[in-house]
């Protein structure tokens, strides 16, 4: 049997992995990278760039269907096979990147293999060699949870590793999940004409914890697609599609051509030999580790990425990477790394983004200020006047803590306040900063002015409170 030695060895070449595998290398370590398939990453393949292909095309339906808003009359045509062809040819240019990145890789570094733990810091691959390291990081992602029920179904289930393969859009969707990705996929399938009925047993859209942002965007989504919260549901085979049944805070049935099922993406750690590591787990068999430095325990062992089941986006995904690379490199010294403020967007229209602390009303340490785009001056220009912002804030000086924010380009704003946020400004010092007229961002500052008037802060003296935009 072949044993390999390095300093560092890497499961799993998402973009976590490869973070890690270029951080460890960079820190002067050894490294093997292992990986089932390289296949690109999560995001490339079936994540973040195929479902924001699908919601471009959603969207320029969208344009058509409300150019009559504008006074323009518009038609168009869905082509479902066209659609779908563009989101997979864009989709593979993405992929391509990535594999070219890994093609990059000295070639001694790549292990195509599955791979496993045989003890603290020994692998055991699926091609029968071992891997003896110094310290190992996991980064071996998520995958689709599909729940049981839809056992009796399953040639009728999507999830987004399949979703993105269908050779034409579907007549019908029942979408099982109102979390970022059902709700993201849900409404670029209703823009292009595909009905579409989304379910959640839960009681919270996009799992918002902010209530008031909640149903402000559980309102305006459901003018394109009935989303039912709080329901319970029944599936069966029904010809060449399912039949749901649900009942709850709502009830009917309802023939669908597919399921897509968005129930979650828990960590790919099942199977992967953890117990074999001495680390404590608990009962989802994860084990407990430093969101500074992504130790965990006191193990040779780092994880970064979905695997960690926190921060489950992109950015962070790298961010953790880099810090359990660095760490895995330097081991048994290790130091925290710099994490940013939480910060999360849904790319649905209205965008919604999640940032910092959620403060609950009755949180005596915060005020919180809110501002509708409801009539705010360049949403009403674009035909978008709808959306919350509930920005909150110490009490004591003013100073941001976090953000719920629904909107009309809130992809965009969300990183100003992340920004100002993460850089600890007050609301008087934000009001105090330049707001280009006519704009989106001009919406928050009813926000922030709430948030100074609560705390009794001063508004910035040379600025005008009395300006309203779009007057
Ligand atoms: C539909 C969808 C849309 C999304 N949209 C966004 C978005 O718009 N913005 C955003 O920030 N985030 C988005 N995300 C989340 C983002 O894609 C993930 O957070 C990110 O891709 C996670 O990267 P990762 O490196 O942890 O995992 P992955 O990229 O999945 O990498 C894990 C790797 O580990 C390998 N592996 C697993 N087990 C083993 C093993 N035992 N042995 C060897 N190899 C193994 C796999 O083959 C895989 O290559 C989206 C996710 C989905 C599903
Ligand atoms: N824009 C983005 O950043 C983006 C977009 C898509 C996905 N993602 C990531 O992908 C991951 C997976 O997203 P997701 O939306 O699937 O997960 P999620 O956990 O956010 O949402 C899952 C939803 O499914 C519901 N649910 C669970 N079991 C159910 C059942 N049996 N029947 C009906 N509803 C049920 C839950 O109540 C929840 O609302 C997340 O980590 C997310 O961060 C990110």
């Amino acid at each position: 049997m072949t044993k390999l030695t390095c300093d560092v060895a890497i499961i799993g070449a998402g973009t976590a992995g490869l973070a890690a595998e270029r951080s460890a290398r960079r820190n002067g370590a050894n490294t093997l990278l292992i990986d089932e398939g390289f296949g690109g990453t999560t995001c490339a393949s079936v994540g973040c760039m195929p479902s924001k292909l699908l919601i471009a095309a959603g969207n320029a339906m969208h344009a058509v269907k409300h150019a009559s808003v504008f006074g323009v009359e518009a038609s168009g045509k869905v082509d479902g096979v066209a659609v779908m062809a563009r989101v997979r040819q864009e989709r593979d240019a993405f992929v391509a990147g990535v594999e070219t990145s890994i093609d990059k890789l000295p070639e001694e570094v790549k292990i195509e293999a599955r791979a496993k733990f045989a003890g603290t810091t020994i692998l055991s691959l699926s091609d029968g060699r071992k891997i003896h390291a110094k310290s190992v990081v996991i980064a071996t992602g998520s995958s689709p949870a599909i729940p049981e029920m839809f056992d009796a179904v399953r040639d009728r289930v999507l999830t987004n590793e399949s979703i993105f393969e269908l050779a034409d859009l579907p007549g019908s969707i029942g979408v099982i999940g109102a979390g970022a990705l059902g709700l993201e996929l849900a409404q670029a399938m209703a823009r292009l004409g595909v009905e579409t009925v989304v379910f959640d047993t839960g009681e919270t859209i996009g799992g918002l914890k902010d209530p008031h942002v909640a149903e402000a965007y559980h309102a305006i989504l459901s003018r394109e697609m009935p989303i039912l919260l709080g329901v319970e549901l029944r599936v069966e085979p029904d010809g060449d599609g399912v039949k749901l049944a649900w009942s709850g805070s709502a009830s009917g049935e309802q023939r669908f051509d597919y399921l897509l099922v968005a129930t979650g993406r828990p960590p790919r750690i099942k199977g992967i030999g953890l117990e074999t590591t001495g680390l404590a787990l608990d009962d989802h068999g994860m084990p407990d580790y430093d969101p500074e430095t992504m130790q965990c325990g006191s193990a040779p062992i780092f994880i970064a990425g979905d695997a960690d089941h926190d921060r489950a986006v992109l950015h962070e995904a790298s961010a953790e990477g880099m810090i359990a690379g660095r760490n895995a490199a330097s081991y048994p010294e290790v130091t925290p790394g710099k994490r940013t403020v939480p910060f999360a967007i849904t790319f649905t229209h209205p965008n919604v983004a999640v940032i910092g602390k959620i403060a609950k009303d009755d949180d005596a340490d915060s005020v919180i200020g809110t501002a509708s785009y409801d009539d705010q001056g360049r949403a009403k220009v674009e035909a978008c006047n709808a959306g919350l912002v509930r920005f909150y804030a110490d009490r004591r000086d003013g100073r941001l803590t976090g953000a719920t924010m629904a909107g009309p380009a809130v992809e965009h704003s969300a990183h100003l306040i992340a920004w100002a946020i993460q850089s600890g400004w007050t609301a008087t010092e934000v009001l105090d900063l330049p707001f280009y007229h006519p704009t989106f961002e001009e919406g928050m500052k009813g926000a922030l002015r709430s948030i100074c008037s609560e705390v009794h802060a001063p508004t910035p003296p040379d600025r005008d409170d009395g300006f309203i935009p779009g007057t």
